[in-house]
């Protein structure tokens, strides 16, 4: 299968436990829960996306032939130090794309595969970090992984039935709209309310990462 992506480049992961690492980001063009045209915006089923991923025109996108291509471009971004080699997985929503041929090409060349997914379709069993960030209104199969991250606020989100799932860390992270301050004291309020949580920062924002 080929791959549509519609950015590729090196970073710290800004979000969740492994926030500060080196890592990878391959962003996949396309999502099921949103078009991501700005007129379709209103009537999609997440309408929060602070994300671009229409288009495979961004730095280091493109479409690639197939799972060896696009492992060699994460290699190639990452640098030859096969040490600790980190990709994250992200889109748009990656697993519409991901098959045995991509994990297996990234593990070949050392790489440790997180992914960042909204849990309505079912993560690849070769991914070795899963974070989940279920959106209101979708149906969330994926139920357990390596952490659950709850954009907050977020009307109809039910956060006593997350905790029913099966991850090892929960985490809440403000939204990001106009309202930023009024979304961040909330998120500091649900940590304090709930210990089983704690706070999810977007830090590449913060320090002007991508
Ligand atoms: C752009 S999404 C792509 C991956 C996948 N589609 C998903 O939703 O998890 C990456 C992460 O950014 C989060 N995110 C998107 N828009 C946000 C916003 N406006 N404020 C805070 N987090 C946001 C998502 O919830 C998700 O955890
Ligand atoms: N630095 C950085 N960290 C991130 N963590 C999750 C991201 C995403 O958009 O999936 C993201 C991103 O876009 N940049
Ligand atoms: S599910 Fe993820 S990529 Fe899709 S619109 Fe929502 S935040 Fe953006
Ligand atoms: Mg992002």
């Amino acid at each position: 299968m080929s791959y549509a992506v519609k950015e590729l480049f090196l970073t710290l992961q800004g979000e969740g436990v492994h926030a500060g690492r080196r890592a990878v980001f391959v962003r996949f063009a396309g999502c099921n829960l949103w078009s991501g045209l700005e007129r379709d915006r209103a009537r999609a089923v997440c309408k929060f996306c602070d994300t671009d991923f229409v288009g495979i025109d961004g730095p280091g996108g493109g479409r690639f032939a197939d799972g060896a291509v696009l492992a060699d471009a994460a290699a190639s971004a990452w640098g030859p130090d096969r040490d600790r080699r980190f990709a994250v997985l992200t889109g748009g929503e990656p697993m519409l794309q991901i098959d045995d041929a991509l994990v297996d090409a990234l593990h070949d060349r050392g790489f440790e595969i997180a992914i960042e997914t909204n849990g309505t379709l079912p993560v690849h069993p070769g991914i070795d970090w899963v974070c989940v960030s279920p959106k209101a209104g979708s149906h969330v199969v994926q139920r357990s992984g390596d952490e659950l991250k709850l954009v907050w606020p977020q009307a109809g989100s039910d956060p006593d039935e997350c905790e029913r799932w099966d991850f090892a860390h929960r985490l809440v992270q403000p939204l990001d709209d106009p309202d930023y301050e009024h979304n961040r004291a909330a998120a500091i309020a649900f940590a304090m309310e709930r210990p089983r949580w704690r706070l999810s920062l977007q830090t590449h924002k913060l320090l002007g990462l991508r």
